[in-house]
């Protein structure tokens, strides 16, 4: 039996839609693997109940498939489903390493990352790789259709994760199909300007780099008391906030003394909405891990 735990993480980061995501160091899903003759999967923990265990419809089911590694599967969940934290990315991401391991398939890090975004593909009709490449490889990635990049980087965040569910398949059909061209040409400098702050651990120019014209403020209208959130935070010190993946979770960026004020903030604000939410305080960390 091979056992991987792999991290929840944030996809998108605002400029970097579909691209940009990191690693947290928790919450974090477990996998455990054991050869088998056909494919079955058994689901505990966080919202279990909400995931099938049907492994055509689990993200799980298409990186087996990927693999050509059937196997008994368990999956204890520590991240949310539909939460924004790569619920689903988690799972295929630790299937992936587990079962690359299991099979002795010799594939690296980097050539799992389009594998377990197959999983994505299930759940959301989009093989998106920006939740899967930082649950495999941690840090703050880069996921192209020409391959990914992984910078280690020490950013501190704050994740909210209010109770509202938002589907990734949902929060996609909410995304405008065109843009300007100075929507276009302002997202490039914000998505230059935070790549510039992950390699230089610094949460301001992060912060700086986070705002996105182009996609959510769609998404932010499916998150009961995002604006208040989102000002809340700012004013506790965050010096960056967005929704995180498709949502409902909010990101924030900050300096690591104000991680605590951030979080607060954010759980007063949504609580202000009559909105209950948790907070994770974590920062950018190491990918799935076999234990
Ligand atoms: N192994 C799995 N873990 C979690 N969700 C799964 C899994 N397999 C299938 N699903 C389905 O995927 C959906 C949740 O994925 P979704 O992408 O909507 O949320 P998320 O992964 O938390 O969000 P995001 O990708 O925005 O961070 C649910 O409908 C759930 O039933
Ligand atoms: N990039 C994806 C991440 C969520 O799975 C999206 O925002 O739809």
């Amino acid at each position: 039996m091979i056992t991987v735990r792999a991290p929840a993480t944030s996809a998108n980061l605002g400029s970097g839609f579909d691209v940009f995501g990191v690693a947290f160091d928790r919450p974090a899903d477990i996998i455990r693997v054991e050869r088998a003759e056909r494919t079955t999967i058994d689901i505990t923990g966080v919202g279990s109940q909400y995931i099938p265990t049907d492994p055509e419809k689990n993200t799980v089911g298409a990186v087996v498939e990927a693999l050509d590694a059937p196997a008994h599967i368990e999956i204890d969940k520590g991240v949310r489903p539909a939460s924004g934290l790569g619920s689903s990315a988690a799972s295929a991401a630790g299937a992936a390493v587990a079962l690359n391991e299991l099979y002795d398939r010799g594939l690296s890090r980097a050539e799992l990352v389009p594998i377990a975004a197959e999983g994505e593909a299930v759940v959301s009709g989009t093989a998106h790789a920006d939740n899967v490449a930082p649950s495999i490889l941690g840090g703050f990635t880069i996921a192209t259709a020409d391959g990914v990049e992984s910078v280690s980087t020490d950013i501190s965040l704050v994740a909210c994760l209010p109770e509202i569910a938002v589907s990734t398949r949902d929060a996609r059909r909410v995304v405008p199909e065109t843009a300007q061209m100075s929507e276009v040409v302002e997202t490039v400098g914000n998505a230059a300007t935070l790549t510039v702050g992950m390699c230089r651990g610094d949460p301001d120019l992060v912060g700086r780099g986070m705002d996105d014209p182009l996609v959510t403020p769609a998404r932010a209208e499916l998150i009961t008391g995002y604006d208040t959130v989102r000002e809340a935070a700012i004013d506790a010190g965050a010096t960056g906030v967005t929704v995180s993946g498709a949502g409902p979770s909010v990101l924030a960026v900050c300096h690591e003394g104000d991680r605590r004020a951030v979080g607060g903030a954010m759980l007063t604000a949504f609580d202000d909405h009559e909105v209950d939410a948790r907070v994770y305080q974590t920062q950018v960390s190491d990918g799935a891990t076999i234990l």
